[in-house]
């Protein structure tokens, strides 16, 4: 599919991509470059590419498809030190997740000569680095595009195809659109998850002591998710501003018409709430799209993959596993 697959950044996303790709033979070379020498080594000796380069300008030369897979606080710098050596009619990509800044920060710096199509897999564990990533990571699972208007639809239905061979569903979507979309359905549940784990943390020793040993699935499975990789997450926090902000504004006037319920000891509202999230869960489950109890029960860095869904089905059904 491609000639050359040039990967900057090789952690989960980047080490799956390449896993996949490799699996499915969509790249004829495969060249990985991230910042540390350790981590390149890391890679190596996982056998993820073909060549590795320190100097990302080195592993995009004649690359047709270039995916960044840092975080996107590096994006700015990476897409400074590549522009120039990218070749003509290159695919240049991307994995993060959230869009709108991507393509402030990416485009202004990017030659007119390549297909700039943003995109973002909406695939993950809290796990990071080369060892974490697994081939079977994108089956089953969203990867939206966000390319501007007037990118030419060829080299869009080539990104999508290589997106499709490592099973992935694809859909093109306005970058603004999509960083809403994903402040809820992602960067709000972080935040929260981040934040009930903070507060135990701050809890008194004898109490959080209490809470570890006591903690049951629900909180439990909040720590997974407050177990994501610290500076990726930094970076949504710090690029996807506005949707987080607008997004927390709802969610915090639902909270307080819960605490409301709570304190008058409104029954039918609570109940009616309850009713109706957990027919969300069961639309969730029947669309295919189920990730928790699935995917992140796997141990780090094992190349399993995840459960089929039906095998998920039945284990929301009998295993009291989601939060
Ligand atoms: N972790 C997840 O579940 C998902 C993450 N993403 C996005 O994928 C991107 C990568 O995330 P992960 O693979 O989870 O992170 P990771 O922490 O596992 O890997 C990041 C990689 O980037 C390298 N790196 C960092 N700064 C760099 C720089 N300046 N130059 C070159 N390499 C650099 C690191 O050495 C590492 O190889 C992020 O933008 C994130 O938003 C997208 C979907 C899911
Ligand atoms: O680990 C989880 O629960 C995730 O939600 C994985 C994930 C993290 C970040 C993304 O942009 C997309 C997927």
């Amino acid at each position: 599919m491609f000639e050359k697959l040039a990967l900057i950044g090789i952690g989960l996303i980047g080490s799956s991509i390449a896993r996949a790709a490799r699996q499915h033979n969509l790249a004829r070379t495969i060249a990985i470059s991230t910042r540390s020498a350790q981590t390149l080594d890391e890679a190596r000796a996982l056998g993820l590419g073909d060549t590795y380069e320190l100097d990302p300008a080195k592993a995009v030369e004649g690359a047709d498809l270039v995916i960044l897979c840092t975080p996107v606080g590096a994006y700015e710098a990476v897409t400074r030190a590549i522009a120039a050596a990218l070749m003509p009619g290159a695919i240049v990509s991307d994995v993060g997740s959230v869009k709108a800044h991507v393509v402030k920060v990416m485009k202004p710096l990017l030659p007119a000569s390549v297909h700039f199509i943003p995109g973002h897999p909406i695939a993950g564990t809290e796990h990071s680095g080369p060892s974490a990533g697994f081939p079977e990571l994108f089956i089953n699972r969203w990867c939206v595009l966000t390319p501007e208007a007037g990118t030419d639809p060829a080299a869009i239905e080539k990104l999508a195809g290589f997106w499709r061979a490592m099973g992935s569903n694809v859909e093109v979507m306005d970058p603004g659109h999509h960083d809403m979309v994903l402040a809820i359905t992602s960067h709000i549940p972080h935040l929260i998850a981040y934040n009930i784990v903070g507060t135990v943390s701050d809890l008194e020793a004898s109490t959080k002591s209490e809470v570890i040993k006591f903690s049951a699935s629900g909180f439990r499975d909040f720590t997974r998710i407050a177990a994501s990789d610290p500076v990726m997450w930094r970076d949504v926090f710090l690029t996807n501003r506005d949707a987080v902000l607008e997004m927390l504004g709802r969610f915090n006037e639902d909270l307080s018409s819960l605490q409301r319920a709570v304190r008058n000891g409104d029954g039918p509202a609570l109940e009616a709430l309850f009713t109706r999230t957990r027919a969300i869960r069961r639309s969730i489950i029947n669309a295919g799209q189920e990730t928790a109890a699935a995917d992140f029960g796997r141990p780090h860095g094992t190349d399993t993959p995840a459960p089929a869904p039906a095998e998920a089905v039945q284990r929301d059904h009998g295993g009291g596993e989601d939060a």
